[in-house]
């Protein structure tokens, strides 16, 4: 069983060096971004505010919302790389990520090394690597350029590697930002193959995406926040509907 809990969970970014211009007076007005003030001198976003969500399995939940609404910082709430400033967040099960797919990558070292790499960061033991070494090097169609090092890569190059990887992966809960995006089309047709493997076999799972279809086709429920808040939740259709009307955008 996997389960997911935030409770009140907000998170300020304080933005060091922001100075003594009226930052907040220019930016106040803007739909875009989470809200700005001012803590004893301290430019503040506020990246989310007062966040309630509890998930549990089965659940596929879509994140929209505007530019800068907070969508990435709740999936980097979720996967523990943000800590909030205030609430607290309880999550059951392993989580496995699409965010910075390519960050840790070790320039140096070969496709294979990072392969090994990659597995280790992602919690495996080198013997269950060593099972999937082949399957991932397969997948990756990158032959001989798995012995040179990864410097040498183009980013669609990397980006073949860093998915191959994290898609051989077994996660109870599965947070996706956009993520196929590199690649060329006969590459993207054969990983969303793949990606629809790896979501299937996720307890839950949270996408962030600005794409209706995409989250028409992947979830079961939406969250839509404005400037960091939740606005609407619930079902896909009337959660899309919300965002296009007028009440949102104003
Ligand atoms: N590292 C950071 N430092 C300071 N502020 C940040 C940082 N990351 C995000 N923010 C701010 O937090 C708010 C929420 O940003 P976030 O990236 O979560 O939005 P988003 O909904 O994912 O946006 P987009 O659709 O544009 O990707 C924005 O106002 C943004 O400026």
């Amino acid at each position: 069983m996997a389960r997911i809990k935030v409770e009140n969970v907000t998170l300020h970014y304080p933005i060091i060096g922001a100075g003594d211009r009226s930052v907040k007076n220019r930016l106040l007005n803007f739909a875009t971004g989470g809200k700005i003030t001012r803590d004893s001198g301290t430019v503040v976003v506020t990246g989310l505010d007062q966040i309630d969500l509890e998930l549990n399995d089965g659940d596929r939940l879509g994140l929209i919302g505007h530019n800068g609404a907070g969508k990435s910082t709740l999936l980097k709430v979720l996967a523990g790389i943000y800590t909030p400033t205030n609430g607290k967040v309880e999550i059951e099960g392993r989580i496995v990520s699409t965010l910075n797919i390519t960050l840790g990558f070790e320039m140096e070292a070969t496709g294979f090394e990072n392969i090994y790499l990659r597995g280790r960061l992602l919690g495996l033991t080198t013997r269950e690597i060593e099972e999937k070494l082949e399957e991932i090097s397969d997948f990756t169609e990158l032959g001989k350029y798995l012995d040179l090092p990864v410097r040498v890569y183009s980013s669609g190059m990397l980006m073949r590697l860093a998915f191959a990887v994290m898609t051989s992966l077994e996660s109870d809960i599965l947070l996706m930002d956009e993520v196929i995006g590199t690649g060329d089309a006969r590459f993207i047709h054969k990983a969303e193959a793949r990606l629809n493997e790896f979501m299937n076999k996720a307890k839950i799972m949270v996408i962030a995406s600005h794409s209706d279809d995409v989250i028409r086709e992947f979830c079961n429920s939406a969250l839509l926040l404005k400037n960091g808040t939740p606005f609407a939740r619930g079902e896909i259709d009337e959660v899309l509907e919300i965002y296009e009307s007028e009440e949102y955008q104003t």
